[in-house]
């Protein structure tokens, strides 16, 4: 640890899980959403924290807020899903938040899903501020194989360009097999997600180093170089930028969403999420020929571990959270005092 950039350990606490569902229930309320809204953001933000998601847990509470505060998000939009044909529901969230968006969706999109075998949602006029592992990991529990991107705000240089063009642009993937959870990734296609820089310029620690540039486009392992006028590389190089660049036109150009870089922060003060889009492919894989699909998840999942993997995507969020249910989940005191405060 350098004199420079000492490292603080904040107190921590624990809470039942049901409890801290009910305390952000209680914020989001209390900040102008809907109780149905609230409901929906408060499971999700809590279900990261629980599964050891920090980056888009409770960590995100006070961009929530600033951004309903300043009216750039409606916390209390109804969304309108329309049935656009076979296999495409298109969602207009109103304004408001995705996660109520894919719930007033769900039903129509996997009864086409089952029917059609593969349903796409598209949802747009909405903000998306979390982890996506939570809209993808509940289809795959009920048998289907589902995929989901986003993408967020400009400050990721394309692989060979010279300034911050993508935003972070995640992509969730989700998958069932036979004997245990379901095969689970969700990834930004930065090298590092926004929100792990934002906390580690928080406590002070550097980055890893081929994370990001400074303002003079130099490479740096100092968060704050990156957040303050520089920009994060794509993981990967080309292949990530070229991943990157798919979730653009996915995510935004398909749905009627912002590309990351049509969003203006100085005209709406407070906001911290842009206006992009989000889309999901949700497929029934019980309409493929041959042996179950789940089956022949759980058998590469079983020559993985046979090659010597100890590590699947979603093992570390999985032994987390089950550790959270036993236990409680781990929040740092001074959060959990301040959203109390937020509460009443
Ligand atoms: N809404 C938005 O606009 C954005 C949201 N995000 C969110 O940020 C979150 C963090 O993203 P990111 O930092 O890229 O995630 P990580 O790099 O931490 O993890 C990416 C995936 O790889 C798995 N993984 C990590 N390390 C290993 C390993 N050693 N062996 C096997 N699997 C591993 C993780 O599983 P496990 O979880 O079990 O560790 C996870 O599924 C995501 O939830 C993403 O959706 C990011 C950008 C924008
Ligand atoms: O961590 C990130 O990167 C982001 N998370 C939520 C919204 C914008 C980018």
């Amino acid at each position: 640890m350098s004199a420079q950039s000492p490292i603080v350990e904040n107190a921590t606490a624990l809470i039942g899980f049901n409890d801290l569902v009910g305390l952000l229930y209680a914020v989001f309320v209390k900040h102008g959403t809907s109780p149905q809204v609230a409901a929906i953001l408060a499971r999700n933000c809590a279900s990261a924290e629980r599964d050891g998601a920090h980056s888009h847990g409770i960590f995100r509470i006070p961009g929530y807020l600033s951004t309903l505060a300043s009216g750039w998000v409606d916390g209390k939009a109804t969304p309108v899903v329309t049935d656009v044909a076979s296999g495409f529901v298109r969602v207009d969230a109103g304004n408001g938040f995705a996660q109520p968006a894919l719930e007033a969706a769900r039903a129509l999109l996997v009864a086409k899903a089952r029917s059609a075998g593969i349903a796409l949602l598209a949802i747009h006029n909405s903000h998306h501020f979390a982890a996506l592992w939570p809209d993808v990991e509940p289809f795959a529990e009920d048998g289907l194989v589902a995929l989901s991107v986003v993408n967020s705000m400009t400050c990721v240089v394309p692989h060979g360009a010279d300034r911050p063009l993508f935003g972070t642009n995640p992509i969730a993937f989700a998958a069932p097999r036979a004997d245990g959870a379901p095969i689970v990734f969700d990834l930004a296609t930065s090298a590092i997600a926004h929100g792990d820089v934002q906390i580690a310029a928080r406590k002070g620690e550097r980055l890893p180093p081929g994370m990001g540039v400074d303002s003079l486009g130099q490479p740096t392992t100092d968060p704050k170089a990156v957040l303050e006028g520089g920009a994060l590389l794509p993981f990967g190089g080309h292949k990530g930028s070229a991943l990157s660049m798919m979730v653009e036109l996915l995510a935004a150009a398909l749905t009627g969403g912002n590309f990351s870089f049509e969003f203006n922060w100085a005209d709406h003060p407070g906001a911290r999420t842009p206006w992009t889009g989000q889309l999901l492919i949700v497929i029934d894989p019980s309409k493929t020929a041959g042996q179950s699909f789940a089956e022949r998840s759980q058998e590469l999942v079983r020559q993985m571990h046979a090659a010597g993997l100890r590590r699947l995507p979603g093992d570390r969020r999985h032994r987390t959270r089950a550790k959270s249910m036993e236990e409680g989940v781990v929040v740092d005191l001074e959060a959990l005092n301040q959203l109390r405060d937020w509460a009443t």
